[in-house]
C-alpha cells in the first residue's frame, strides 16, 4: 500500500470560474505545496507546456497526480471525445501523471445559475449505453498511456448519486473504468458518504478529499443557489474544517490496502479563504487525527 497526499490547485486557482485567485502564479501553488508537505497537485486549467511544468516539479520535488477532462460523449460522440482525450492522455504521459480523471458534462448544470440542489439532468437509457460504452473506449486509450480512467461523480451532472455511480460501474469495465471517490460531492448528493465507498471500493483509483460547511450547505439548499454561489458561499472547504468525520473513512482505506492518490480538493474564493493557511489545516488534521491515529 502506497498512499501518496496531494492538494489541488482549485484552493489557490478555479477553472470553473477562472478570475477567482488570478494572481496566484504556478510557482507560487506549488512552493504553497511544498510548505503545507503534500508531495504532489493535480493540472490546473493555467498550468504550462509540460516541460516548463516538469522543470518546476522537479524544483520542488513534486509530482503530478492527473488532471480533469470534461468528456461530452452525449453531445459531440465518441469520435471527437476521443480525439482531445488522446491529446489529454499524451500530456499527461509527459508530466508522469497517473490518472485521467473524467467527468460527462453533457447537460451538466455546473457552470449555469440553476439551483444545484434540484436541477440536475438525468440520462436516458439510450444515452447511458453511449455514455458508458464511450467511458470504455477512453478507458482503453487511457490504458495505452499507461493512465488509469477514474471517472468523477459530480454534483449537477448525470451521474451525481450513489445509484448513478452504480450503474456506471455495473456498464464499464473494470479494467477500463475505475471510480473516483470524491466525499464532498457524495456528502452533499446522498448524505452518506460511506456507502458509496464500501459499494465500489474495489473500483476506487483515485480520491478527493472535500469537506463540507454543513451551516452553508444548508443556507445554499434554503437559497436555491447554483454550484457556483454554493461554494462562493462557503460549501466547501478542506478536511477537518467541516462535518465530514474522515477518521472512519481512513481506516477503510488503509484496511483496502489503498495504493494512490488522495488529494485535498477545496474550492473556496482565495480572497476569502487564504489557500496555504487552508492548506496548513488541513495538512494538520490528517497528521494528527488521520495518520497519527
Ligand atoms: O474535482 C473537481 C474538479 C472541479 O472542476 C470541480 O468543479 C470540483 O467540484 C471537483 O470536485
Ligand atoms: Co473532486
Amino acid at each position: 500500500m502506497t498512499i501518496k497526499w496531494g492538494i489541488a490547485p482549485i484552493g489557490w486557482r478555479n477553472d470553473d470560474l477562472p478570475e477567482l485567485g488570478k494572481a496566484n502564479t504556478l510557482q507560487q501553488l506549488l512552493s504553497d505545496i511544498v510548505v503545507a508537505n503534500f508531495e504532489g497537485t493535480e493540472v490546473g486549467g493555467f498550468f504550462p507546456d509540460a516541460d516548463t511544468l516538469n522543470k518546476e516539479l522537479a524544483l520542488r520535488q513534486l509530482e503530478i497526480a492527473g488532471q480533469w477532462f470534461s468528456s461530452y460523449l452525449i453531445r459531440d460522440g465518441i469520435e471527437k471525445v476521443e480525439k482531445a482525450f488522446t491529446e489529454h492522455c499524451v500530456y499527461l504521459k509527459k508530466v508522469n501523471a497517473t490518472v485521467a480523471v473524467v467527468s460527462e458534462q453533457t447537460g451538466s448544470i455546473q457552470a449555469t445559475t440553476k439551483n444545484v440542489f434540484t436541477a440536475k439532468p438525468f440520462f436516458t437509457d439510450e444515452e447511458w449505453v453511449v455514455v458508458t460504452t464511450g467511458l470504455d473506449r477512453l478507458g482503453e486509450i487511457a490504458n495505452a498511456y499507461g493512465l488509469k480512467l477514474v471517472y468523477h461523480h459530480h454534483l449537477g451532472t448525470g451521474i451525481q448519486t450513489g445509484a448513478e455511480v452504480a450503474r456506471l460501474l455495473e456498464n464499464t469495465t473494470p479494467s477500463k473504468v475505475h471510480l473516483l471517490f470524491d466525499t464532498g460531492h457524495i456528502y452533499v448528493s446522498d448524505g452518506d458518504y460511506l456507502m458509496l465507498f464500501d459499494d465500489h471500493s474495489d473500483r476506487i483509483a483515485h480520491i478527493h478529499f472535500k469537506d463540507v460547511r454543513a451551516h452553508s450547505l444548508a443556507a445554499s439548499q434554503a437559497q436555491g443557489h447554483s454550484f457556483t454561489e454554493a461554494f462562493l458561499a462557503g460549501m466547501f472547504t478542506v478536511p477537518g474544517d467541516g462535518v465530514i468525520d474522515f477518521k472512519p473513512l481512513y481506516k477503510r482505506i488503509k484496511a483496502m490496502q489503498y495504493d494512490g492518490w488522495i488529494i485535498v480538493e477545496a474550492e473556496q474564493d482565495p480572497a476569502v479563504a487564504n489557500p496555504l493557511e487552508y492548506a496548513l489545516i488541513a495538512r494538520r488534521y490528517i497528521d494528527d487525527k488521520l495518520m497519527g491515529n
